[in-house]
């Protein structure tokens, strides 16, 4: 292989044999018969990619596209159907929590354990012991069998001896997500020494801030095969649409999505809504004098998605049916965090957007903004109130929590909002 390549991954295939019943794997695993007795499921489809000495690549797709699969056969624990990967450095794994450790065994034997099953002498993992507790940070807990831990705890030992043995090639599959904010950031920073340094990452997550934020390169799997390679951008806005089934399997536009931006005359019958996923958990409620048959989040290209980039502008449409004879009607919308905090919202009277309507019309109300909330997950509300004619609020569809919404971020700063500081310094 040539210098230039750490990993090179050629022609890969993982084929799974899917049985029915237990006894038909026993009679395969015998020879009993000629019979085709499973179901072939190929995990990972004639996949190749090669990561250069130094890059941080990074690997997204939906679940089960065989993200970890093709980590697990980089990293020797399961072997290729078809196909071959070439390493060239040494590799240390952050695959699933637990692998290589041993639950019985205390933290430090598991350093030990972990240190000796990578090649290294009982003396160099001496000389290591120091820089590893310090970053795991778990106090007298390293003393304690690891099957004690929190999952918080066990990845942050497992983490710290995985950087702090000096790997050539890092490989992390998600694992980061479990620790806390502090010990995230100090995973990352530990991402960029290592960059630095020229040493290679090999990155799954479904975080895409962070795949924006530390990737130099992208590959996007789905069902097992390679959709596409390329910037870290351009490989996320398509997982959007992969998200939202707007792609055919070689990567394509096959969807146009008919909530335009056009100002033409708008279609009477829309389904903006099937492209994004419900909350299962949304509460509905309200008299549905006037109510919400549809909705869309649309981001700068009018591609409807469910994930935002932080900075960017983009669209919250609502289509409302007005049944009966209403007096004052407000549409609006509200961000919460997943912990029900209220970050930002508006509606058509704050915006003085007041409009006219009969019983009988479809009304579609536009927002349009910057998304100036941190990286991370939101639930978007919306709502249809009003007043009647006695001044009475009253509520005609509310949608609570109706959809997940994430930002993709790659800088944040503290808090829920970034005030877009300019920073000066003489
Ligand atoms: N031991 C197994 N036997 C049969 N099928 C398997 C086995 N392990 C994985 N698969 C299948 O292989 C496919 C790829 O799985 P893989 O775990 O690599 O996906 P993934 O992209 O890592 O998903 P996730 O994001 O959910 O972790 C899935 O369809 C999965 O069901």
């Amino acid at each position: 292989m040539s210098d230039e390549y750490a990993i090179r991954v050629q022609d890969v295939s993982k084929m799974y044999k899917l049985y029915s019943k237990n006894s038909d794997r026993v009679r395969d695993a015998l020879g009993l018969t000629r019979k085709k007795l499973y179901k072939e499921h190929y995990a990972l489809h004639h996949l190749s990619f090669d990561v250069k000495k130094g890059e941080t690549m990074g690997i997204i797709g939906t679940n089960g596209a065989g993200k970890s699969t093709i980590l697990k056969i980089i990293t020797g624990v399961l072997s290729p159907t078809e196909g071959n990967v070439q390493i060239d450095g040494r590799i240390s794994a952050l695959l699933e929590l637990g692998a290589g450790f041993d639950m019985e065994y205390t933290g430090i034997e598991n350093i030990y354990l972990n240190g000796t099953m990578i090649g290294f002498s009982r003396e160099e993992i001496d000389r290591k012991l120091q820089d590893i507790l310090d970053f795991a940070d778990i106090g007298d807990f390293v003393y304690q069998p690891v099957k004690t831990y929190s999952s918080g705890m066990f990845v942050r030992l497992a983490f710290a001896v995985a950087i702090n043995i000096d790997p050539e090639i890092l490989i992390v599959d998600e694992a980061l997500s479990v620790g806390d904010v502090f010990f995230q950031n100090k995973c990352y920073k530990k991402f960029d020494e290592f960059k630095k340094m020229g040493r290679t990452i090999l990155f799954v997550s479904h975080d895409l801030s962070s795949i924006s934020r530390y990737c130099d390169r992208v590959v996007l799997l789905d069902h097992g095969n390679k959709l596409a390679e390329g910037t870290p951008n351009n490989m996320i806005n398509l997982y959007k649409k992969v998200l939202v089934h707007q792609v055919d399997d070689q990567g394509r536009d096959v969807t146009s999505v008919p909530a335009d931006r056009t100002g033409e005359a708008e279609p009477a019958a829309t389904d903006w809504k099937q492209h994004l996923t419900r909350n299962p958990h949304c509460t509905e409620y309200g008299d549905k004098k006037a109510e919400i048959i549809d909705y869309a989040v649309l981001d700068e290209d009018g591609i409807i998605t469910s994930s935002i980039m932080k900075g960017s502008r983009f669209t919250i449409r609502v289509r409302i049916k007005i049944h009966e004879d209403v007096h004052y009607l407000i549409s609006s919308y509200t961000f919460k965090t997943l912990k029900g905090t209220e970050v930002t919202g508006t509606n058509t009277m704050f915006e003085n957007a007041s409009f006219d309507y009969s019983p009988g019309d479809i009304k579609t109300v536009t927002f349009t903004q910057e998304m100036n909330m941190q990286g991370g997950e939101y639930l978007l509300s919306l709502g249809c109130t009003g007043y009647n004619n006695r001044e009475e609020f009253e509520v005609h569809h509310r949608l609570y929590d109706v959809v997940n919404i994430s930002v993709i971020s790659n800088k944040n700063t503290v808090g829920f909002y970034d005030m877009n500081s300019v920073v000066t310094i003489d």
